[in-house]
């Protein structure tokens, strides 16, 4: 069953762009990531889908309900975490956790205690004098503390310290292992790899690519410096180049394909060094974010 479900969605702000043209669906229990640079149109989307902003046109459903006619009871059952979060600064994190749960059967502000002590985040203090990072947990524990189906957040990740991420992301798995399907943006494919089943890359409001992430770390790619004597000068052509970086003496570039078959088409090239390495995701998605869509590289 998809828990998310977009077809077409555009959005316009008068006349600028939002997004034009959005479709893909989130199978229940994923973990979906939605990269894309600033501006790019990530949050516009998650704001259509919980009708923040009216669709200029196109539709979605999440939890099977219609995003604009059922939005109530979508916020209700979801777990959302907005970009920026604003609360109340007077109050203290405990006294905002009970209030909250004021909004949801039982009493969930127990389980927001707890995910508390587990993000290291201290209660008693009152949320103005937290940190960015702090007030950014106080946000992702809002959106898990009512152990919704699906959490929609909008880079969770922004402002947390790398151990503080590696908990979350923890936190992340276990949920997923219990059913729960997980969307979140990212600026960061290197942080996305490490969790998510699939990821989504959104580019000047449109989505040019889906890949999944067993299948990308099947294809081999290889990082490849080739190092010169001489002043390089680039009159060869190899079958399998992603993307490259020339200076005087080297040439650098990501290689889709069998080494073997790098080797042979090097054969009468002549440089003295060579270096063979994995490349990051980053490395491998990064002419995604220069080039143009339609740009056919095999990937
Ligand atoms: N309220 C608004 N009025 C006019 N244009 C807007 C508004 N909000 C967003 N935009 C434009 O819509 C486009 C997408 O912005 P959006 O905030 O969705 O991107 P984003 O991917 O979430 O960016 P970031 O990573 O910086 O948060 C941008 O061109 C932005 O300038």
């Amino acid at each position: 069953m998809n828990v998310i479900e977009i077809n077409n969605l555009t959005k316009r702000y008068g006349k600028s762009r939002g997004i034009e043209d959005i479709s893909f669906q989130v199978a229940e229990g994923e973990i979906f990531g939605f990269i894309g640079p600033n501006g790019s149109g990530k949050s516009t989307t998650i704001r259509t889908l919980l009708n923040f902003l009216y669709p200029t046109s196109g539709t979605a459903k999440i939890l099977g309900k219609d995003m604009v006619k059922d939005s109530t009871y979508i916020r209700q059952h979801i777990g959302y975490l907005p970009s920026e979060v604003h609360y109340y600064d007077d109050m203290k994190v405990n006294e905002l956790f009970k209030f909250s749960s004021g909004f949801y059967p039982g009493d969930t502000s127990q389980h927001a205690m707890q995910l508390a002590t587990r993000l290291q985040l201290d209660t008693t203090r009152k949320i103005e004098d937290l940190s960015f990072g702090n007030k950014k947990k106080v946000g992702i524990i809002q959106a898990l503390m009512h152990e919704p189906k699906l959490l929609i957040l909008d880079e969770p990740t922004a402002g947390l310290d790398p151990l503080m991420q590696s908990i979350f992301f923890d936190l992340l798995k276990e949920l997923q292992q219990k059913g729960t399907t997980i969307f979140f943006s990212s600026h960061y494919l290197s942080e996305v790899q490490k969790l998510c089943n699939r990821v989504g890359i959104i580019k000047e409001g449109r989505m040019i690519k889906i890949e999944n992430m067993e299948d990308m770390r099947a294809k081999q790619f290889k990082k490849v410096h080739l190092h010169f004597h001489e002043k390089f000068e680039n009159t060869f052509r190899i079958e399998g180049v992603l993307q490259e970086h020339i200076t005087d003496t080297s040439y650098e570039f990501i290689y889709n394909g069998h080494t073997r078959d790098l080797l042979e088409q090097l054969r009468s090239v002549p440089f003295y060094d060579i270096t063979i390495e994995e490349p990051s995701l980053e490395e491998v998605f990064m002419h995604y974010y220069e080039k143009e869509e339609g740009d056919q590289h095999g990937l």
